[in-house]
């Protein structure tokens, strides 16, 4: 996945902003990255909002269009990942290892990836997000018609 450009926002709680703020650099000079919007915490005032308001605000940017992909980043990554999953039509999921990372993309067409930084590393966070940035989801693949089942349920629920 060499030319694509992802337009990309990142967000964390209080418990993620020290990774949010790295990663966040990391971003910022990568050339495959077109753009990458910061939604907070801001270090100015990081209790100023919970896991749950980041997740959102960033997954309804997924879902509508405005970004690509998303990582959030919280204690753990399970509640950045559970307010994501809630946005219809947004995938997310903590992937702490290379494998998960890359099959969050290839089986799953996952958008958003949520990390913990209670849980992993800051060197291997890094690393994660820029393996994670070269894979691109195959929609003629076998995993396909797996993610659409998924795709139809919330179908049902669309307004
Ligand atoms: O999933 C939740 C996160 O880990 C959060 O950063 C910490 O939540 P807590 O303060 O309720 O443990």
């Amino acid at each position: 996945m060499a030319s694509k450009r992802w337009r990309m926002a990142i967000g964390s709680d209080v418990a993620g902003l020290a990774y949010k703020e790295m990663i966040l650099a990391d971003l910022q000079d990568d050339d495959r990255v077109e753009s990458v919007r910061d939604l907070g915490v801001p270090a100015s005032d990081p209790e100023s909002e919970s896991y749950g308001q980041v997740g959102i605000r960033l997954a309804e940017l997924v879902a509508a269009g405005e970004i690509d992909r998303g990582v959030l980043i919280c204690g753990t990554g399970i509640g950045m990942a559970i307010s994501a999953n809630k946005v219809p039509g947004v995938r997310a999921t903590v992937a702490h290892d290379s494998f998960s990372a890359e099959r969050s993309i290839l089986s799953n067409n996952c958008q958003v990836l949520a990390l913990g930084q209670r849980v992993i590393g800051p060197e291997l966070a890094r690393r994660l997000v820029k393996e994670w940035l070269g894979y691109e989801f195959d929609s003629s693949s076998p995993s396909n018609e797996k993610v659409v089942v998924i795709t139809r349920y919330e179908e049902r629920f669309a307004s």
